[in-house]
């Protein structure tokens, strides 16, 4: 086992079983009434310090109460057991929930502001397209309706062309996510305004039309050039957060692909520890798998693979990460001076050891696994190549630990006199803070080895 980690990748044969939905209990949609009702009761409760005081933990000794939200995070107070009964006893009388429902309630949580937004934005879309044009055909001069559409239209392509056109030229590669958000955010805000100016209009006209008096159409150039505007900036995003986000039929595959995930980390690192000659629970116990991020890549179908590159040679932020692939092919893995293929099998993971850092939206994530094991285990660089055969998909689930404070050093267990430490112990801050890494640079480990290893 240890000699094929020092293959820098090896393929993991591990089915993934559709069956597997099946078994798993069904999400209840409607546990979050109950959770917010539990933790409302029990917000006197002091944070507990051991997730064994967590009802249901679904994973032992390893806490799992994403997303970490610091607002919400009296919310997890609804799986706090109480020590004055026992958890049976506590779970009939409805005063406890699990870590599972309260994990579920948190993501549900965390969509009702966009979710509201959404709602509003639907709903003057919808009357946008069936109230404003009836609104028009009641006005003066309603034969010139058609060119308030056409105006509308012109506006919303312009606008949706330029904003996507502005944010790829001049935002930095790593905020475009956020500025996407921003845009989407901004077409969200418009929306309540153009609903507020149709609302006005339409009390005018109606006034109007009591005093046996028409308004002339121009009066609806605001608002279709606020539809426009609002279309233009929000649309694609919320297509976009939705298919992301809402798609029931993708729900339960997810959540099973997301546990199977955690399973086959907590596997992985139990033989990755015992490769390394530690005890079983030694790298979850540091915290290897306490985080996981699952990111999706899409490779659309290239007419001129050479004049272009799927992902760039990098390595991997975090510990490990799990791939799966489909079967066009693409993946590369540098050893020895060259590039080998790593050529899809069908059902079976590609575990790749991480050490890198990437930056991410939310935060830059990564710990050594390199570093950790003291040159033991090498973290591989690897890149994707185009190809003209087909778009292909690859989904990556990413290991890694998001304490900023926490230090990461090479395990001592690891350490003697002829296996001296090649690295200093260092934090994220650390590493965040060194600009070569930041950059990914190939080299840029070596430039984190102590003094006496290096050159
Ligand atoms: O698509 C792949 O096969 C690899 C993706 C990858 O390297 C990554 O997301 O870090
Ligand atoms: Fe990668």
């Amino acid at each position: 086992m240890g000699e094929d980690f020092h293959v820098h990748i090896v393929v993991y044969g591990g089915q993934f079983d559709p069956a597997v939905v099946g078994q798993m209990p069904p999400v209840d949609r409607f546990a979050i009434i109950q959770v917010v009702k539990t933790s409302l009761k029990k917000k006197h409760l002091n944070y507990p310090l051991s997730p064994e005081q967590f009802f249901s933990n679904d994973d032992g000794n390893v806490l799992r109460l994403s997303p970490r939200i610091k607002l919400l995070r009296w919310i997890d107070k609804a799986a706090i057991i109480e020590t004055s009964s026992t958890s049976k006893e506590q779970k009939e009388a409805g005063t406890l929930c699990t870590v599972a429902q309260v994990r579920e309630s948190k993501y549900l949580l965390k969509l009702l502001p966009l979710w509201s937004s959404f709602i509003v934005f639907g709903l003057v879309l919808s009357a946008g397209n069936t109230f404003f044009p009836e609104q028009g055909a009641r006005m003066i001069s309603q034969r010139y309706l058609i060119f308030l559409l056409t105006f509308e239209a012109i506006i919303r392509a312009t606008i949706s062309y330029l904003s996507k056109k502005l944010i790829s030229k001049f935002v930095p590669e790593t905020k475009q996510r956020q500025a996407q958000v921003l845009r989407t955010f901004i077409g969200t805000v418009m929306s309540t305004v153009c609903c507020v100016v149709a609302w006005r209009v339409e009390v005018r006209r109606l006034e109007k039309r009591k005093q046996s008096e028409n308004m002339s159409m121009f009066w609806l150039v605001p608002q279709f050039c606020l539809l426009g505007l609002m279309e233009g900036l929000a649309l694609h995003g919320c297509d976009e957060y939705s298919s992301s986000h809402f798609p029931e039929r993708m729900e339960e595959i997810m959540i099973t692909y997301n546990n199977l995930m955690w399973k086959t980390g907590d596997t992985l690192f139990e033989l990755l520890s015992e490769a390394l000659g530690l005890d079983p629970n030694y790298l979850k116990d540091i915290g290897c798998v306490e985080e996981m991020t699952i990111g999706n890549s899409y490779y659309p179908e290239c007419p001129q693979p050479e004049l272009s590159i799927g992902i760039a040679t990098h390595s991997d932020p975090g510990f490990v990460t799990v791939l799966i692939q489909d079967q066009i092919g693409g993946l590369q893995v540098f050893h020895e001076d060259q590039w080998f293929d790593i050529a899809p099998v069908p059902g079976a993971l590609v575990v790749n050891l991480g050490y890198m850092m990437q930056a991410s939206l939310i935060t830059n994530m990564f710990v050594f696994m390199q570093l950790i094991t003291n040159d033991k285990f090498k973290s591989a660089y690897h890149r994707v190549l185009s190809n003209k055969e087909g778009s292909r998909i690859s989904i990556g689930s990413f290991f890694m630990n998001n304490s900023c404070s926490r230090r990461y050093g090479p395990i001592k267990e690891l350490l003697s006199e002829v296996n001296p430490p090649l690295y200093p112990e260092i934090t994220l801050k650390d590493i965040y803070n060194n600009q070569s890494l930041k950059n990914n640079e190939l080299s840029a480990l070596d430039k984190l080895k102590l003094a006496s290893h290096s050159g």
